[in-house]
């Protein structure tokens, strides 16, 4: 029997607690089982009380005062202590049936995805082994990174380095987008959907910079503005985008968390990377006619 989840993740404070919210409400509204993991160390309120949550187990708070740690030296702290607690994790998952969807709700500290290599061992206990859990990423970006192109391409750039880190199906999501509604016409959108290399040489921010913004910015690398700018930087935010043309393995899906429809499709695609529907059993119309009833005097 497989079991089927999905681990959210992505930058600080991309949406991933919000999504993880309105994905579990959709669940529910349409009779889904969920269990519903926290992995956060440092969080602190939920909108749904987590099924399991990783500060029973060590919080961030506690090793940063008992180990004199930083928050991000802390939460990788906290993640090698998880890996050697696995039971922690893998006892209560052992019981989750195959109707379930298992949500697992990440942090957002970008080298967890990027360069420490702990997430992929994580991900292999989950998904090998007598777990065998079908797992798929959920990425999230969000949305306002579209108004500072090169920004885009390097959000865009980490999602892929986590998809070429985990080796997991992934689906990337562009969040919060009722954050940019009106701000981009729908044909420049679909350009961002789709990540285009050629947005940067159209980028409006760069076609109003003036033209010795390059040696204004070596003249003053403290202010991050102006060294972000000039042509040596052009070239390096091509060189990104290109290379994420050349291997065309990001295309996002657009979210609005108010929207129950497009938390659905955001749902359907993680469903259809996991293989959701095709281990359900089918009912029998008996059972169907049965539930239906059932609720009808509920
Ligand atoms: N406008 C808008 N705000 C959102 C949306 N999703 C989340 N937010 C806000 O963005 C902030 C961060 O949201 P979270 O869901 O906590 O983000 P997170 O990725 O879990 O953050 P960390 O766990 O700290 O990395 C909160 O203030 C949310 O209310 C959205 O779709 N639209
Ligand atoms: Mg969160």
């Amino acid at each position: 029997m497989s079991k089927f989840g999905t681990l959210v993740m992505g930058p600080a404070g991309a949406g991933k607690s919000t999504f993880c919210a309105s994905l579990i409400q959709h669940l529910q509204t349409n009779k889904r089982p969920c269990f519903y993991v926290n992995l956060d160390p440092a969080a602190e309120d939920f909108a749904f009380e987590p099924d399991l949550d990783i500060k029973d187990l060590i919080s961030l708070e506690d090793v940063m005062e008992e180990m004199s740690l930083g928050p991000n030296g802390g939460l990788i702290y906290c993640f090698e202590f998880l890996m050697e607690n696995l039971d922690f994790l893998t006892d209560p998952l052992e019981e989750v049936t195959d109707e379930y969807l298992i949500v697992f709700d990440m942090p957002g500290q970008i080298e967890l995805y990027t360069h420490v290599p702990i997430l992929p061992g994580l991900v292999r206990t989950l998904m090998r082994g007598s777990l065998n859990i079908n797992m798929c990423a959920a990425y999230l970006l969000e949305a306002t990174f579209i108004i500072d192109r090169p920004k885009f391409f390097s959000g865009t750039l980490s999602a892929m380095s986590a998809m070429m880190m985990l080796e997991m199906p992934h689906v990337n999501i562009l969040s919060k987008m009722d954050l940019i509604k009106g701000q981009v016409a729908k044909r420049d959108l679909k350009r961002f959907v789709d990540p285009d290399p050629n947005l940067l040489e159209d980028d409006p921010a760069r076609k109003t910079q003036p033209e010795n913004e390059e040696r204004k910015g070596y003249q003053d690398p403290g202010l991050t503005k102006e060294v972000m700018s000039g042509s040596s930087f052009d070239r390096l935010n091509r060189a990104v985008a290109q290379l994420i043309d050349d291997f065309s393995m990001v295309s996002f899906l657009k979210l609005d968390v108010q929207d129950e429809d497009s938390i659905g499709l955001v749902l359907s695609y993680i469903d259809d990377a996991i293989q959701y529907h095709e281990a359900q059993e089918p009912k029998e119309p008996k059972d169907e006619y049965l539930e239906a009833s059932m609720e009808a005097y509920d």
